[in-house]
């Protein structure tokens, strides 16, 4: 059976940046289920075809990380037929031997319930729109009315919301460097694994 891993949080609090470090510390496999709602989004036109007819390649665009991609994205994320056509890709990742990180806003709720470890990272609104501004050359004052728009749509919709798992560890990542949120993630999940 694989052992799955999952982590949810807000935009920017650093799950992805655990997501990748845990994979490559097992050798696990990596999906970053964001780029399929960015992806979706960026299609444009119907977005409940757009995510019917996703394809791998469709995750390789170079204009998937920008600002305007991520609002797109949490658009289309609150539409419930959006979210049911892009459930079986992600269980088919999660299947994979030996083991997968999912990140994502509803890894640990609805995509993978049993996952044998949940992880939902935070980290304050300021340090958030500070670490994204510098990723993408962006203002931070921008940045944050920006993220506080995503995260309310997160966290208000009625399918699939934002929040932790009842059994989630919560990591806050304000004030750790990416190493020792690494090293809190890794020992968290060593516990599990015994
Ligand atoms: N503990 C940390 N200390 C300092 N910077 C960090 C830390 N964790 C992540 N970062 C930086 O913050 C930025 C956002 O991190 P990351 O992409 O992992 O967030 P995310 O939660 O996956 O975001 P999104 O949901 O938008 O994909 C990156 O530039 C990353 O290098
Ligand atoms: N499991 C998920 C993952 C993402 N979303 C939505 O996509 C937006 C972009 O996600 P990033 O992780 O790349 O920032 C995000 O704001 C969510 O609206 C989701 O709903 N479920």
């Amino acid at each position: 059976m694989p052992f799955i891993i999952a982590i949810d949080g807000p935009a920017a609090s650093g799950k992805g940046t655990i997501a990748r470090a845990l994979a490559d510390h097992y050798g696990f496999h990596h999906l970053d289920t964001g780029l399929l709602y960015r992806a979706t989004g960026a299609k444009g036109g119907d977005p409940v075809e757009a995510a019917r007819t996703l394809v791998p390649d469709d995750l390789r665009r170079n204009d998937l990380r920008s600002a305007d991609a991520g609002q797109a994205a949490s658009r289309i994320a609150a539409i419930p037929e959006v979210r049911a056509a892009l459930v079986d890709f992600q269980h088919r990742f999660a299947a994979q031997e030996p083991g997968a990180v999912l990140d994502g806003r509803d890894i640990g709720t609805v995509i993978c319930p049993d996952a044998q470890v949940k992880l939902y990272v935070v980290a304050s609104n300021e340090v958030r729109a500070r670490r994204r501004a510098e990723e993408l050359g962006a203002d931070p004052a921008e940045m944050l009315a920006q993220l506080h728009e995503r995260d309310r749509r997160d966290r208000e919709r009625d399918t699939a919301p934002l929040r932790p798992a009842d059994d989630a560890t919560i990591i806050d990542t304000s004030h750790i460097s990416v190493d020792e949120a690494i090293t809190a993630a890794i020992a968290i999940v060593d516990r599990v694994r015994g």
